[in-house]
C-alpha cells in the first residue's frame, strides 16, 4: 500500500490464496473503517462488474482488548466478509494474505514468526519464512483442531442424530437437495460428513467427474438447507487411490462457499475435507 495515500481515502490490496480472492484493507490506518456498513461494503467492493471484484473483504484491524487475556495480545485481528455480506468466523486462504499484508506495511515485524492472529475461531498462529529476495515467502498455519459435534457445526434436526454426536458418513436422500437424479452422473454418495473448522463445512464423496456436479443449482440448495441454521460451506471431493508409492494422499474437491459462491480454492475447506478423508478411511496419516 502507498504509505502517501491520505487517510481519508481508502486504499487497498487484492490478493489470492490459490485464485481465493479477497479485497484486503488496513484498519489500523483507517480506523474509519471500523465505523462502517462492513457488510455493506464487502458487497460493494466485492461485485465484479460494478466494484473491485473478490470472493469478499478482509479487514486487518488491532486486536480486541481483553481484560485478563493471554500475557501477549494477537498481532492483530482479522475480520473476513463474504462477497453476499454475510462475515466468517475463519479463512485459510486469507489468513495468509492477511499475514503477508501485515508483514509488508510493517503492522507485523519482518522477523516475527510466528505470528498470532485473532480470528472468530480464536487465536491462531502463523508462521512465515522470509525469501531469497526477503519478501514474505511461505506461510504456514495453525488451523486449530476441528470441531464434529452437531452442535458445533451447528447442525439441527437430523434425523437419529443427537447434538453432541458427530455426522460421519451418515446416509442421506440427495434428492433432497435438488432436482431428481442430479447426482447420478458425478457418482455423488448418497452421505455426508460434517465439519467445524470454525466455520462450518459438508462434504460429499464422489466417483465420477466433478465438473459434472451442477454446483450453482446444488450449492445454494445445500447451504441454505434447514439443517444447516448458519448455513453451510459445501464441498464434493474425489479421493484418488492411495498408492504405497505416493507419499501423501490426494484430492480433488470443487467447492459451493457460504455467502460466496463457487470459489477456486477454500482454505478452511481443504483442511474439512483433509479430516473428513481421515474419518472416512479415504487418507492415509
Ligand atoms: N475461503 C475461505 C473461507 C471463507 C469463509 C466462508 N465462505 C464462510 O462463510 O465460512 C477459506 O479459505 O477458508
Amino acid at each position: 500500500m502507498d504509505p502517501e495515500t491520505p487517510e481519508h481515502l481508502l486504499s487497498f490490496t487484492k490478493m489470492n490464496g490459490l485464485g481465493n480472492d479477497y479485497v484486503y484493507v488496513d484498519a489500523f490506518k483507517h480506523p474509519f473503517l471500523l465505523t462502517m456498513n462492513l457488510p455493506h461494503l464487502s458487497i460493494m467492493l466485492s461485485n465484479r462488474n460494478f466494484g473491485i471484484g473478490s470472493d469478499g473483504l478482509i479487514l486487518i484491524c488491532p486486536p480486541s482488548t481483553v481484560e485478563s487475556g493471554p500475557p501477549s495480545p494477537p498481532d492483530f485481528k482479522m475480520r473476513m466478509f463474504n462477497a453476499d455480506g454475510s462475515e466468517g468466523e475463519m479463512c485459510g486462504n486469507g489468513i495468509r494474505c492477511a499475514v503477508k499484508f501485515a508483514v509488508d506495511r510493517g503492522i507485523v515485524g519482518r522477523r516475527e514468526s510466528p505470528v498470532q492472529v485473532e480470528t472468530g475461531n480464536g487465536v491462531l498462529e502463523v508462521r512465515f519464512k522470509m525469501d531469497e529476495m526477503g519478501k514474505v515467502g511461505l506461510i504456514s498455519v495453525d488451523m486449530g483442531v476441528p470441531k464434529l459435534a452437531c452442535k458445533d457445526i451447528p447442525a439441527v434436526d437430523i434425523q437419529g442424530i443427537e447434538k453432541d454426536q458427530a455426522v460421519i458418513s451418515h446416509p442421506i436422500d440427495l434428492n433432497c437437495f435438488g432436482p431428481q437424479d442430479w447426482h447420478i452422473k458425478a457418482g455423488v454418495q448418497p452421505f455426508m460428513t460434517l465439519v467445524s473448522m470454525g466455520n462450518p463445512h459438508v462434504v460429499f464423496t464422489c466417483t465420477g467427474d466433478l465438473k459434472d456436479i451442477p454446483l450453482s443449482v446444488i450449492g445454494p440448495l445445500i447451504e441454505h438447507h434447514y439443517w444447516f441454521p448458519s448455513r453451510i460451506n459445501v464441498h464434493f471431493v474425489k479421493f484418488k487411490p492411495f498408492n504405497l508409492d505416493d507419499e501423501m494422499s490426494y484430492c480433488e474437491m470443487r467447492t459451493w462457499e457460504r455467502g460466496s459462491g463457487e470459489t477456486l480454492a477454500c482454505g478452511t475447506g481443504a483442511c474439512s475435507v483433509a479430516v473428513a478423508g481421515v474419518l472416512l478411511g479415504q487418507v492415509e496419516y
